[in-house]
């Protein structure tokens, strides 16, 4: 388990981290998501132990990295590309790793299998791609078998298949028992890797929540209906509103409903005797969500043109922070 406590760290009179608190719990991916600068690596090079705190700790099986007897096999961790021996093989680059820290040669060719580099393990790292230099990176944190993985950015530059692979990699690592953290600025695929998720903006907590939830929870989530039956769609459309939901219509032939289930639009259309052609729910999608959560926690934020709901989203905020 990973556990910090009210972590906090300044690089001169800048704040990257602030009293910041999670933990990160075995056998579930745990998404790690901020805005540029919001202080995800700066987390995880002090859970490494390459950065001291200011204040606060970062722990790992309850204690900091330096104390742990057997760091490699306790915590992997793939940070930014590491800047590699160009002229040194992939196997040989693993195999310094391995006898540093006591682990068989045998290893070094099970992780070089496990991320499909061994034809061109012999291969010097310095003629990689993007794609092939992070699954080298990935090896060198399976290389301990550890129980602890942290993957910043592990889908960086790899094509779809390779970012499909990371996927399954971490989803079946977790599927082990595994403590999996992994950042990632690509909403879509978090939202298919990741059951829980911790957002940071400017150093601070803004959620800590399971993906569920949040997606569950989000005022975007909505129904349509259509009908070609217009007057009964109005009837219906004024049903919803009297029970305080939001209703718009986009034609004379359908209605977008939030916050609502489908069962009661589908009812409230029964009960005007209107003919439903379609009856559709949409979810609101992570990129949606943690854009709204994260609004004015960019360090370089454009300008968001957004629908005015700010009530809704203080209220959403004050609720995924307690979850
Ligand atoms: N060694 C350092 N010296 C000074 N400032 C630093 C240093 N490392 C990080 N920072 C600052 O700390 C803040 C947090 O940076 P960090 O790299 O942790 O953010 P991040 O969430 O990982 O961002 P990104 O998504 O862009 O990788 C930023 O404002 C950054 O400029």
């Amino acid at each position: 388990m990973i556990s910090i406590q009210r972590l906090t760290k300044h690089f001169g009179d800048r704040v990257a981290v602030n009293d910041l608190s999670f933990t990160v719990q075995a056998g579930k991916v745990t998404g790690f998501l901020g805005p540029n600068g919001a202080g995800k690596s700066t987390t995880m090079r002090m859970l490494l132990g390459l950065d001291s705190p200011t204040s606060g700790a970062a722990l790992v099986d309850g204690k900091p990295y330096r104390e742990l007897k057997d760091p490699l096999r306790k915590v992997g961790a793939l940070l930014e590309a590491k800047s590699l021996h160009p002229r040194r093989s992939a196997r040989n680059h693993l195999l310094a790793q391995a006898h540093s820290h006591g682990i068989p040669a045998r290893r070094v060719d099970e992780v070089l299998a496990e991320v499909h580099l061994t034809e061109v393990a012999g291969k010097p790292a310095g003629e990689f791609s993007l794609g092939m230099s992070q699954r080298l990176g990935i090896a060198g944190a399976l290389l301990g078998d550890p129980e602890v993985l942290m993957f910043d950015e592990p889908v960086n530059g790899l094509d779809p298949d390779g970012v499909r692979w990371v996927r399954e990699l971490v989803r079946a690592m977790a599927g082990q028992g595994r403590t999996v953290l992994l950042s990632s600025h690509l909403m879509s695929e978090m939202q298919l890797t990741a059951d829980h998720l911790v957002i940071i903006g400017r150093g601070e907590l803004i959620a800590d929540t399971s993906m569920a939830d949040l997606i569950r929870n989000n005022e975007g989530n909505t129904v349509t209906v259509r009908s070609p039956e217009t007057r009964g769609l109005g009837a219906v459309a004024e049903q919803l509103r009297a029970a305080f939901h939001d209703v718009r219509r986009p034609s004379p032939y359908e209605l977008v409903v939030r916050g609502a289930a489908p069962e009661q639009v589908g009812d409230a259309c029964f009960r005007h005797r209107v003919p439903v052609h379609r009856l559709q729910t949409s979810e609101a999608s992570l990129e949606n969500v943690y854009m709204e959560l994260t609004a004015g926690a960019a360090e370089y934020a454009a300008p968001v043109e957004r629908v005015p709901e700010a009530g809704a989203l203080m209220e959403q905020k004050a609720k995924v922070g307690q979850s």
